[in-house]
């Protein structure tokens, strides 16, 4: 089992630059299954999991994936498999993606049901609602969704119910490749959802109104393989924009975007975060003293709760009482009992946490909940007295490269080890030094 040890104490200064957005690469693979004809060239593709996962569902349907470096080149103008067994699905929830693509193209798809997380029960209704609308016959059975339109999908006028990302996402691609038109009304208005619509337009699609609520698709006969390049990620740039102010350092967030990050920009600043922005980035200076402050996670562009933990992270630095409401997820508090671990004084009051800083955070053995959950203890370990020791990795490698490096180079006293290469007694003799 593999580690990341963190020792608290160190400001962070330097530049880091946000890789292309897991968000986005994973609908816009999924997309490229749509081309029945040239191939598509995807720039800036992180070296991420869950991007490993998503080119071993497509390949397992027979498309053909090369990955040098970070472009990926994707031709799928050969026959399709039209399955994506649990196996895949299993490990990533997003390769329901494939869903909408397959059925547009194939009239037919048959994906595992995704089931629960670790952060609420996620349910797909929406996706099927969707296809539905279309003229799509769907089962769901032994596990699998299946889904038959025999002869095209027709265009349609559908209200999604939550404004669902992946629900968006995944009708978008049908609509793009059914006959006439179909309106998406309350859709969600991710920049990832426009990353989608850029690309599926590239190969052909007729999309407007991507990131508002109503989106107006065209549909086509065919679609063709296109180059695109993917939109650096924002969560990622948010992750390392909190480690500059939790440690109270400068650092130049490199893709840090405001249009995308203007809540988690908001927010900051009201915690006394001085934010510049940069010709190609943002930088974070952080303060002596953090303030206080709420936040709700919404949709976008409310508070994305995909930041909630590690802002919670930062919360439990600031000086005062701030309470943090999820909406989004039913369960996305299992990070609270780690942080308890590490002396963080709070509480849990329905979908409420109410955090009483700052807290004097004391390092400590904990394990990784969630993706953005593992970012945040070792968020929370960059400023905590001693050593923490992060496990459960494999939900940070699915949404992070070179979490650690990329912090090791921003001047954190941190590494990744593998358990037996742990040499715990010279870390136990060996006295923090705390900076901050
Ligand atoms: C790969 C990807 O892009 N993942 C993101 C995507 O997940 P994902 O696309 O799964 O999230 P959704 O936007 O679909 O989910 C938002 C809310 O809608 C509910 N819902 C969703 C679909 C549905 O059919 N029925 C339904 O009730 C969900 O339970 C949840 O409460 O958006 C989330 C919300 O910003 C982010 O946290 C994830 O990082
Ligand atoms: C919840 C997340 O991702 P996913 O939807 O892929 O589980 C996330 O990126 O924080």
């Amino acid at each position: 089992m593999e580690k990341i040890i963190v020792r608290g104490g160190r400001q962070l200064n330097g530049t880091v630059k946000a890789e292309g957005a897991k968000n986005a690469v994973l609908p816009v693979i999924a997309a490229s299954i749509i081309a029945s004809e040239g191939k598509s060239v995807l720039n800036e593709v992180p070296a991420l999991a869950d991007v490993y996962t998503i080119n071993e569902v497509i390949k397992h349907m027979n498309a053909d994936v090369t990955v040098d470096g970070n472009t990926v080149t994707i031709d799928a103008s050969g026959d399709l498999s039209t399955e994506a067994p649990i196996e895949y699905v299993r490990k990533m929830r997003a390769s329901v993606l494939v869903l909408g693509p397959l059925l547009a193209r194939y009239g037919h798809a048959k994906v595992a049901l995704p089931g629960g997380c670790a952060i609420g029960s996620r349910p797909i209704d929406q996706h099927l609602k969707g296809f539905e609308a279309m003229g799509a016959h769907v089962t769901v059975g032994n596990g699998y969704i299946e889904a038959e339109a025999p002869g095209r999908l027709q265009g349609a006028k559908i209200y999604f119910d939550v404004p669902s990302v992946g629900a968006t996402e995944n009708v978008m691609m049908a609509a793009a490749l059914a006959e006439g038109k179909t309106i998406l009304e309350n859709c969600a208005k991710e920049p990832e959802i426009v990353d989608l619509a850029n690309y599926l337009n590239k190969m052909g699609a007729k999309i407007v109104g991507a990131g508002t609520e109503t989106i107006r698709i065209e549909g086509v006969e065919k679609l063709t393989g296109a180059n695109h390049t993917i939109i650096p990620d924002r969560i990622e740039a948010g992750t390392f924009m909190v480690a500059a102010a939790i440690t109270g350092g400068n650092v130049l967030v490199r893709g840090a975007m405001t249009e995308h990050l203007r809540s988690v920009v908001s927010k900051m600043e009201e915690m006394g975060v001085i934010i510049e922005e940069e010709e190609d980035g943002l930088r974070v200076i952080g303060p002596d003293i953090l303030k206080a402050t709420d936040i709700k996670t919404m949709p976008h562009p409310g508070f994305p709760t995909d930041m909630q933990s590690q802002m919670m992270a930062l919360m439990l630095n600031a000086t005062g009482t701030s309470v943090i409401t999820e909406t989004v997820f039913e369960n996305r508090f299992m990070h609270v009992e780690e942080f308890r671990r590490m002396n963080a004084k709070m509480k849990i009051e329905g979908r409420s946490v109410i955090i009483e800083g700052p807290s004097n955070l004391q390092g400590a053995e904990v394990a990784s909940t969630d993706l953005r959950a593992g970012a945040a203890l070792v968020l929370a370990g960059l400023v905590s007295e001693g050593y923490t020791r992060v496990t459960e990795l494999k939900h940070i490698d699915r949404g992070y490269v070179n979490f650690t490096e990329k912090l090791a180079q921003l001047g954190a006293d941190i590494e990744r080890v593998k358990e037996e290469d742990e040499v715990t007694e010279e870390y136990e003799s060996s006295e923090s030094v705390s900076t901050l």
